[in-house]
């Protein structure tokens, strides 16, 4: 198990440049099963997750050639299906979220597609059937092994397109339906689709292998089946939730950060909701300044009401900054309700900050009411064990303010999804060091 030494209460600064996006990454890397040519991808961070989903790739029989730092060819022209059927599949398959994006591809192009029950942060209930459901009105055949939670569709005729309207704007099950309804025959329209600037990357990517999706950034998709695609060059946006676990950081730390090409057109709502809790962010040309700042103020609504920070699928506010943002106001001036609609374990992790010293009720397991210190009193260093990986980068950022030193245990959830922690984190003057063991 991992842990990291810190050092808190020093302020930080500097420059940070963002990894490739985790979420986007996963999608992007699924969607090469889907031609037998040649794709290229820059920007691909190396972080535990992605790395998994490649190696599952390459066992899959795709040849993958690392051509530069985060930039890889894949060629997916000779999948060994039998893999899918194997003990090492079970293991690997389950390890993370994104391996559930193969399925898709594997449906549309060779018939059937085939998933453990995958892994991912422990956060609540993650159920899949908006996916299999997306399958099932393209004419694809459903079983699940209750014992061995495998799940399994086939669709030896082919894919046909078709009207649906999903249950919920999942993020990887509109990935999912998305990557088997290109190959279908005919049109499919999706309704509810998730529109995460992931999803939107994944169209461009599609499109520009010769797929035929219009509706792209909207809630409303349409897609021409093709019967085949070809290879393509794809870039991985900036990972938004890094930026935002930055700006969290600068903010707490009352560090002078600029965090760099961080892809102001794709942020969203983030920027503003960072604003009204006080923070100044500067636009200087693509990156983002945070000037040292002594304290920041929540700001409330028109009528005097306490703000609400809420997620919400795309454009709102998304789930994986909420952590981030709640650690953030134990030092802001004001109150804040933090409100996670979408998974219903997330704020379990509040505790540590309580013990910490942070002032904070858990009104009940998806709303939890902060009021900033306002800098009156630092947080308390302490050993903690981090949950879920955002609640881990949470736990580094209150360790990194709070004064004296701190532990974090099973930094491997970390790991998951922020690239080369220990140094970036070094070259902007903060005091942390690893171990594993
Ligand atoms: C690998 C990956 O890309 N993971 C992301 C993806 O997970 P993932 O795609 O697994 O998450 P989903 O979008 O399917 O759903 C997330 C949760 O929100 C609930 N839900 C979803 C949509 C909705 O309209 N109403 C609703 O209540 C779902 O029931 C579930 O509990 O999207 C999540 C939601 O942005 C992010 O937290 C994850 O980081
Ligand atoms: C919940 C997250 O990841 P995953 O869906 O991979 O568990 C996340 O990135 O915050």
């Amino acid at each position: 198990m991992g842990t990291f030494q810190i050092e808190g209460g020093h302020s930080l600064k500097g420059e940070i440049i963002p990894q490739g996006a985790k979420n986007e990454a996963l999608q992007i890397l699924c969607a090469v099963l889907l031609t037998s040519e040649k794709v290229i991808i820059e920007n691909i961070p190396d972080i535990v997750d992605v790395n998994k989903l490649i190696t599952i790739l390459e066992n899959l029989g795709v040849k993958i050639q690392k051509q530069a730092k985060g930039t890889f060819s894949f060629i997916a022209d000779d999948i060994n299906l039998s893999y899918l059927e194997s003990d090492l599949f079970k293991e690997e398959g389950s390890s993370l979220r994104g391996s559930i994006m193969i399925v898709g591809p594997l449906l549309a192009r060779f018939g059937k597609g085939y998933i453990p029950r995958p892994g991912g942060d422990k956060i609540g209930r993650r159920r899949l059937d908006t996916h299999f459901q997306g399958f099932i009105n393209l004419g694809a055949e459903f079983r699940y092994n209750r014992e061995e939670r495998f799940y399994g569709v086939e669709a030896p005729e082919g894919l046909k397109g078709a009207y649906m309207l999903l249950d919920q704007a999942s993020v990887t099950g509109t990935a999912n339906i998305i990557m088997a309804a290109v190959l279908a025959k005919g049109t499919t329209t999706i309704y509810n689709a998730a529109c995460e600037p992931y999803i939107q990357q994944l169209c461009k990517m599609l499109n520009s292998m010769g797929a035929n999706i219009s509706g792209v950034g909207s809630n409303l998709l349409v897609i021409e089946g093709v019967t085949s695609l070809n290879g393509c060059n794809h870039r991985v946006l900036p990972d938004m939730i890094e930026i935002g676990s930055w700006i969290g950081l600068a903010a707490m730390t009352r560090s002078e950060l600029t965090i760099k090409d961080v892809s102001w057109e794709n942020l969203g709502i983030i920027p503003e909701t960072f604003r009204k809790l006080g923070i100044t962010l500067n636009k200087v040309g693509d990156d983002i300044h945070i000037p040292a700042q002594e304290e920041y103020e929540i700001q409330g609504y028109i009528d005097g009401s306490i703000l609400t920070v809420a997620d919400a699928p795309w454009p709102g506010f998304t789930p994986d900054l909420l952590s981030i943002v709640l650690v953030m106001c134990t030092q802001a001036k004001g109150s804040v309700l933090i409100h996670q609609k979408m998974f219903e374990s997330r704020l379990f992790f509040v505790d540590k900050l309580i013990d910490m010293g942070a002032k904070i009720i858990l009104c009940d397991p998806h709303r939890a009411t902060v009021i900033g210190h306002n800098f009156k009193s630092s947080l308390r260093a302490t050993t903690m064990v981090s949950p879920d990986i955002r609640a881990g980068i949470s736990l580094l950022i209150a360790a990194l303010s709070a004064e004296g030193n701190s532990t974090i245990h099973n930094i491997e959830q970390i790991d998951r999804g922020y690239e080369n922690i220990v140094e970036r984190l070094q070259a902007i003057g903060a005091k942390i060091t690893r171990t594993d063991s």
